[in-house]
């Protein structure tokens, strides 16, 4: 064998570690059509305007409540083949705040059309792959300009009307944190399409192929966040999925005008495919599908447990060309847990907003409150004294109100045979509220339970609606009241708080309380993860823990492949030791 072949030979093995040098997350080249490398926006979260009383963004947003009830009933769409499709049925969804008058009336897709979006989508793929990255970024870019301009008011009014916002909730979720999904989603596509193998040898080149899916993603949405939707369907989109969304049938005229907006941006029709109706008729129809690749929902553990033991049925039926990919972000039983050393008053604070912003129909919100018997006396008057101030009313007719109605008769309901259950429950004593009243809405007062036991059922179902149940524990059981926090909460596990001045106390719990929340806060609330700062989701009972909020569920959305190319020909087979 010539030296020279040795050579070519050795230079086609790895040398040892070499860094390639990999320009400082700028230079993203897209797969096809464009070379031109570009920088994206930094990643920025939206701004919050104030709206305080007569300030131009307050007018502005009275405005679009007052033209929006003037429309009602307004109309939600069923849309996919790239245009309104009609519909034989449609169903109503009453207003929160006033159940005698009807919200929105969106149509139930028939099964025929729901195969229809998802053949229609499997047609868009091909070009919506191959749409370069920077222009699939750009339609998403340009969808977070319009909502937080043109239809910031909008989307926030429809928000606040149909899911019984008020208007700092509906700011913070309908215009930020929808923005900040379809912006910073962008970001983090980039992320990943940048990850590319650093270690290299002379004569070869490795590199990979973020592949989207080969099928259909099929995104399922809660009621609560309007900017939920928005996220499930952005990530895998981006990346170039195309995507079945059904929307929760208590968001769907927001999720309409989301869906509007991003059309407007300029994403192609068929890329995501808006079907309204039956869950389960949909669902049955999506998972049945041979193109069924991936399911990213968010909603309650219950649903998604029966959707897995479905796709596993199909998994062993070979129903599905590839093994399926879910992200799911679940229920939540969540606490706070206050340390004698804890500053009372804000810890007050930080529990009245976790347990009853929004009337507690947060995955997050706070619904488990342990405190010393030290400072529980002190805790407890400022707690009834906080919520004596909180106002209750609706949303477009008292601007004011801190809390509105929670969202639907079901779970008014639900939420009504627990506080009459708990009021007859002598090892419980009422300490707030315990009352409700839907003779216009569906109104629940923010209520407070003190338990004798911190094994009781109010410490281990997900209740979603304002209720907070309290355990008072002795100052020197700190050891066993962690372990009590772990080994409660139903089984799950998504967001936690400790307060405490005291590190040795904040390590301890920040170590025991490991695994009994995804996202675990010191000194502040269990609520209000800021997309791209706090990644969010729990694990246990609470979800697969993909973390919203960062480029984590965007990768489960694609299909590397990677690609190894040599640059000279091979001349021989043996290997040097054979000689
Ligand atoms: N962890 C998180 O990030 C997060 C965020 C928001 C909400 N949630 C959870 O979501 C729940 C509240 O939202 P919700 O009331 O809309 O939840 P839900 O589970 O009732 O519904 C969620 C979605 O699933 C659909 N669905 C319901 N039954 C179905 C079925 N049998 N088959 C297929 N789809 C079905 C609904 O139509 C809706 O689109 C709470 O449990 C809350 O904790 C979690
Ligand atoms: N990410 C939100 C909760 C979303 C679930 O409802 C929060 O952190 O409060």
């Amino acid at each position: 064998m010539s030296t020279s072949t040795l050579m070519r030979m050795r230079s086609a093995r790895p040398t040892g570690p070499r860094l390639r040098s990999v320009p400082a997350g700028l230079s993203i080249q897209a797969r096809s059509k464009t070379t031109m490398p570009f920088r994206l926006p930094d990643a920025r979260n939206e701004p919050n305007p104030l709206y305080t009383k007569g300030s131009p963004e307050r007018a502005k947003l009275e405005e679009a409540l007052t033209k929006l009830r003037s429309q009602l009933p307004v109309r939600s769409e069923l849309f996919f083949d790239g245009k309104l499709q009609a519909s034989s049925t449609s169903i109503d969804q009453p207003l929160p705040a006033e159940h005698a008058t009807t919200f929105t009336n969106y149509p139930q897709a028939t099964e025929e059309q729901t195969l229809t979006a998802i053949e229609k989508a499997l047609e868009a793929k091909q070009s919506w792959q191959d749409t370069p990255f920077v222009d699939r970024a750009s339609i998403f870019l340009k969808a977070a300009e319009l909502l937080t301009t043109k239809y910031r008011y909008e989307i926030i009014a429809a928000t606040m009307l149909g899911q019984g916002k008020n208007i700092w909730q509906g700011e913070i979720d309908a215009a930020a944190e929808l923005a900040d999904f379809f912006r910073l989603n962008c970001n983090w596509a980039a992320e990943i399409l940048e990850k590319q193998p650093t270690r290299g040898s002379d004569g070869m080149w490795s590199r990979i192929d973020y592949r989207p899916l080969e099928g259909f993603v099929y995104a399922i949405s809660p009621f609560n966040f309007t900017a939920l939707g928005g996220n499930l369907i952005a990530g895998p989109a981006i990346m170039g999925n195309v995507v079945l969304w059904k929307p929760s049938p208590s968001n769907v005229y927001a999720s309409t005008i989301l869906y509007k907006v991003l059309l407007e941006a300029g994403l192609p029709p068929n890329v995501i495919q808006f079907v309204t109706g039956d869950a389960q008729a949909i669902t049955d129809t999506a998972l049945s599908h041979r193109d069924f690749a991936g399911l990213n929902f968010i909603g309650s553990s219950d649903v998604f447990r029966s959707l897995y033991g479905r796709i596993g049925q199909g998994v062993a039926a070979k129903t599905y060309r590839e093994f399926p990919r879910f992200v799911a972000e679940t229920s939540g039983k969540n606490f706070h847990l206050v340390h004698p050393t804890a500053d009372i008053s804000s810890a007050v604070n930080h529990t009245i907003r976790g347990s009853f912003e929004y009337q507690g129909q947060k995955c997050s919100a706070t619904s488990r409150l342990y405190l010393p018997e030290s400072k529980a006396e002190e805790f407890l008057t400022q707690l009834k004294a906080g919520i004596k101030e909180i106002t209750i009313g609706s949303p477009d007719k008292d601007l004011g109100a801190y809390m509105g109605p929670v969202i639907h008769r079901g779970s008014f309901e639900k939420i009504k045979s627990i506080i009459d259950a708990s009021n007859k429950d002598p090892s419980l004593k009422l300490l707030a509220g315990g009352t409700y009243d839907e003779s216009v809405g569906y109104y629940v007062n923010p209520t407070v339970y003190l338990a004798d036991s911190p094994d009781h059922a109010l410490f281990n179902e997900e209740i979603f609606g304002p209720v907070l149940a309290v355990h008072i524990y002795k100052d020197a059981d700190w050891s066993s009241v962690l372990k009590s926090v772990d080994q409660n909460g139903g089984g799950f596990a998504l967001t936690g708080a400790v307060f405490a001045k005291d590190r040795v106390a904040i390590r301890e719990a920040e170590d025991k309380l490991r695994y009994s929340a995804g996202n675990f806060y010191i000194n502040c609330k269990t609520t209000a993860a800021l997309i791209g700062q706090q990644s969010f989701g729990g694990a246990r009972a609470s979800g697969t823990n993909d973390k919203a909020g960062s480029s984590d569920p965007l990768r489960r959305f694609v299909s590397p492949r990677l690609i190894k190319e040599e640059f000279f020909g091979q001349e021989g087979f043996t290997y040097p030791s054979n000689h």
